[in-house]
């Protein structure tokens, strides 16, 4: 069984009137990068904040690498790295000057933790540039350095792309990658858009009024947003040996009632019912489906499009 790093039952948080957080259970395992998907409001600060026990639960359990009591759990806090809400730099510091300070503060031993923060986030070039000269990006990726400067082996990004532009956005995607992959660093991640974490995410967690809505791999995403090619023909099972003839590389499943589904293709659909007419398949309707990610999101979460 694949080791795990967090685990989360019955979690609840009532502020006077708002039910931030309802029921929340949640595993995370070793190596996962689980990305929380929530329109503003959703509760997603809120679950990280009692992850880091800035907020304390109104109910539930946390246990934190098998640990559940309270001091252990403390203990275990150290290895994370939290990078929630924006932390406060000092304008005329450089980023250095910054970690420093904080590395101070937080009593982290060694400087060289501030090279190594600097370099992991690309920030080990800025010199002499202080930290009210930088752009967004930059300053979202010193946030992370700060969160990286103790190592830690489980990372929560809360809305670390939050108004970055689309380069911005690229650059952190690929650092939590790099940092999943190279140093093995479980990560969990929000946004209130789906499509910003698309693709780096091993698994999503969709979250709605405090409630855990839906939870699925990266693998079940995809085949719910996929486009696929729907064939309605007259005959089935002769079609499909044509079809495996000329289309060797699309992969198919027969559906009940003559209907044929293609995983690919979707540029072909002229030539596919070119070929199928040409063998005597009578072709009653050919159809690309799904694909749009944001209509699935939309149709989870309900709601206006906010991005
Ligand atoms: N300190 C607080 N006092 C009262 N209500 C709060 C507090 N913090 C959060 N809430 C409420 O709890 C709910 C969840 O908020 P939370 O910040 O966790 O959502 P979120 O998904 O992180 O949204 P955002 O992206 O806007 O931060 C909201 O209705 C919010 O108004």
């Amino acid at each position: 069984m694949m080791h795990c790093i967090l685990e989360i039952e019955g979690l609840s948080k009532t502020y006077r009137e708002s039910h931030a957080l309802q029921n929340i259970h949640l595993n995370i395992a070793a190596g996962d990068i689980c990305a929380v998907i929530g329109k503003n409001g959703a509760g997603k600060t809120t679950l990280f904040k009692c992850i880091t026990e800035q907020v304390f639960p109104t109910a539930g359990k946390i246990t934190l690498y098998g640990k559940s009591e309270a001091a252990e759990v403390r203990q275990e806090r150290r290895k994370i790295g939290a990078l929630i809400e924006e932390p406060a730099f000092f304008p005329d510091f450089t980023a250095r000057q910054n970690l420093e300070y904080y590395r101070q503060q937080r009593g982290i031993a060694g400087k060289t933790s501030i090279d190594q923060a600097l370099k992991g986030v690309k920030l080990l070039t800025t010199g002499k540039k202080k930290f009210k000269a930088f752009s967004l990006g930059m300053k979202q990726r010193l946030g992370l350095a700060l969160a990286l400067m103790t190592h830690p082996t489980f990372l929560l990004l809360d809305e670390p792309t939050n108004g970055l532009d689309p380069e911005g956005k690229a650059e952190i995607r690929q650092l939590i990658q790099t940092l999943n992959e190279e140093k093995k660093v479980t990560i969990l991640i929000s946004s209130h858009v789906l499509s910003e974490l698309q693709s780096v995410a091993t698994r999503y967690v969709f979250m709605d009024q405090g409630r855990i809505v839906e939870q699925l791999t990266a693998e079940e995403l995809l085949n719910k947003t996929r486009k696929t090619v729907e064939l309605v023909v007259n005959d089935s099972g002769k079609a499909a040996p044509i079809l495996e003839k000329h289309f060797p590389d699309i992969p198919y499943r027969i559906l009940p009632d003559h209907h044929i589904q293609l995983f690919g293709g979707m540029d072909k659909t002229d030539q596919i019912n070119r070929v199928l007419y040409s063998q005597g398949i009578g072709v009653f309707s050919i159809n690309v489906t799904g694909g749009d990610l944001e209509e699935y999101y939309l149709s989870l979460l309900g709601g206006e499009r906010d991005a």
